[in-house]
């Protein structure tokens, strides 16, 4: 009999149990879910492709619109879920999973208007394929005194999930065909380059990243599960990421990585400063060469890493930045990369580091305040969880966030994308336009779109 474990006398109840599955592909199980929970699902692989995670069904949700303390509030509430309601450890962990907004003062109403500025959920049926090993949950939790026996219906329907996506091949459905293409905010966004550059040259600010978005319509709606898999074949050496939200699911395969702590251990990593892969070898080679001597890109990963060592070296210990970067290929593009490692302080969380960190200048600013502000103000859009965190946490505090880049917000036929890039004294509007189309690449062809690209 597998373990159950729980407790009677709080204000919530969250009951666990673990069994192992041979053979389960994530895809299939997030596919599995179709029918009964879809708009309640998540999808995880990290970059090293040696975690997955998926998700079905809300068995809670942990969100807030908070413009201050939203990580606090998300923290304390899952350190609550965990203390007060687990009596054990469970087999495997139960995950919490979700996101936070880019900005929570940004008001412009968009395609996000339904997501709250932090988004977080303990799935009903949570996948872990960890070491080729396949573990799922059911996660339980409630208010009141109730009995058991929903867990019985819990159990009959896990394994009627696990069947279906052992027995049933994935459904990988066409892609739907693009009718229109627009590129919002284009006139805006290139005004706002041109300002901003100025603005820089002027000494108001050292660093700001600005982003424009295109809108895709197709003749069909998507299946989310097509999508992601899609998003793998296209982005192999990339983050996976998707979140549902009723009608609409934010996906994306991003290289970048916010944070991640594990035993202890915290890492992150500074990617910004970005060239397009060569035609041939020879030639990549040239770019590559190129971008890491090059002082418009090395000054833009500058800011990031070194904003990076100064949280580290404010909530870690034993501190390891590299004296200059390497590159980062990936498939359509070329980044300057440093990972940067630390021993988390004992009364350190991941969160704390979330909170410190996002935005980086790889995605804000520096100063990050004043960078934010102009954003807002520049881009006339709403970025939701675009360049934004997203990942998990357990109940032992280890987790991993992501920089939701290389993404897009999907709602029944059409799809939002979108893409930035850092602003420093050197940049030129037409370029930065050329390396945000070179940076939309993955999704389009992910989506099936590349009308005009
Ligand atoms: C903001 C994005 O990329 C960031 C990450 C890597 C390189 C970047 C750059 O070179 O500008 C950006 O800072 C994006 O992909 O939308
Ligand atoms: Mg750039």
């Amino acid at each position: 009999m597998p373990k159950t474990t729980g407790t009677i006398d709080t204000k919530y109840r969250f009951y666990t149990e673990t069994i192992e599955v041979s053979r389960l592909s994530a895809q299939a199980f997030f596919e599995a879910g179709d029918e009964l929970y879809r708009g309640k699902r998540y999808f995880w692989q990290n970059k090293e492709k040696t975690l997955t995670l998926v998700g079905l069904g809300h068995a809670h949700i942990i969100a807030n619109n908070l413009e201050d303390n939203r990580y606090e509030d998300i923290d304390m509430k899952w350190k609550e879920l965990c203390q007060s309601s687990l009596k054990e450890k469970a087999d495997v962990s139960p995950i919490l999973f979700g996101g936070f907004s880019f900005d929570p003062k940004n008001k412009v109403s968009s395609e996000w208007d339904t997501f709250p500025s932090a988004f977080f959920v303990v799935s009903k049926f949570q996948l872990v394929i960890q070491h080729d090993q396949a573990f799922v949950n059911i996660h339980y939790i409630t208010d009141e005194v109730k009995s058991m026996e929903p867990f019985e219906q819990l159990r009959i329907e896990r394994d009627a999930l696990i069947h279906t996506a052992q027995v049933k091949e994935l459904k990988v459905h066409a892609k739907p065909t693009l009718i229109k293409r627009e590129d919002r905010l284009k006139d805006e966004y290139l005004h706002a380059v041109e300002d901003v550059t100025k603005r820089i040259r002027e000494d108001e600010i050292q660093k700001v990243v600005i982003a424009r978005s295109l809108k895709l319509t197709f003749n069909d709606t998507f299946s989310p599960a097509t999508a992601i898999y899609n998003a793998s074949m296209e982005q192999p050496e990339s983050y996976l990421f998707g979140l549902e939200n009723d009608e609409k699911i934010f996906f994306g395969a991003t290289p970048e990585r916010l944070v991640k702590v594990e035993n202890n251990k915290a890492q992150s990593a500074g990617l910004a400063g970005s060239i397009r892969r060569g035609k041939n070898s020879l030639e990549d080679k040239e770019l590559g060469d190129s971008l890491l001597t090059d002082t418009k890109n090395l000054g833009e990963h500058k800011y990031v890493v070194e904003m990076i060592k100064k949280v580290f070296m404010q909530y870690c210990e034993d501190i390891k930045v590299p004296t200059r970067p390497k590159l980062m290929k990936i498939r359509d593009i070329q980044h300057l990369y440093s990972p940067i490692e630390g021993d988390l302080k004992k009364e350190s969380s991941l969160f704390e580091l979330v909170q410190a960190l996002h935005p980086t200048p790889a995605l804000g600013g520096e100063p990050r305040q004043d960078a934010i502000k102009i954003i807002r103000e520049s881009e006339q859009m709403n970025r939701g969880y675009y360049a934004a965190p997203i990942g998990w946490i357990n109940a032992e505090g280890d987790g991993e966030f992501a920089v939701g880049i290389r993404s897009a917000l999907v709602e029944n036929e059409h799809a939002y994308l979108y893409a930035g890039g850092g602003i420093v004294a050197e940049s030129s509007s037409l370029e930065e336009f050329e390396e945000t189309r070179v940076k939309f690449r993955p999704m389009l062809r992910t989506l099936g779109g590349n009308m005009n690209d």
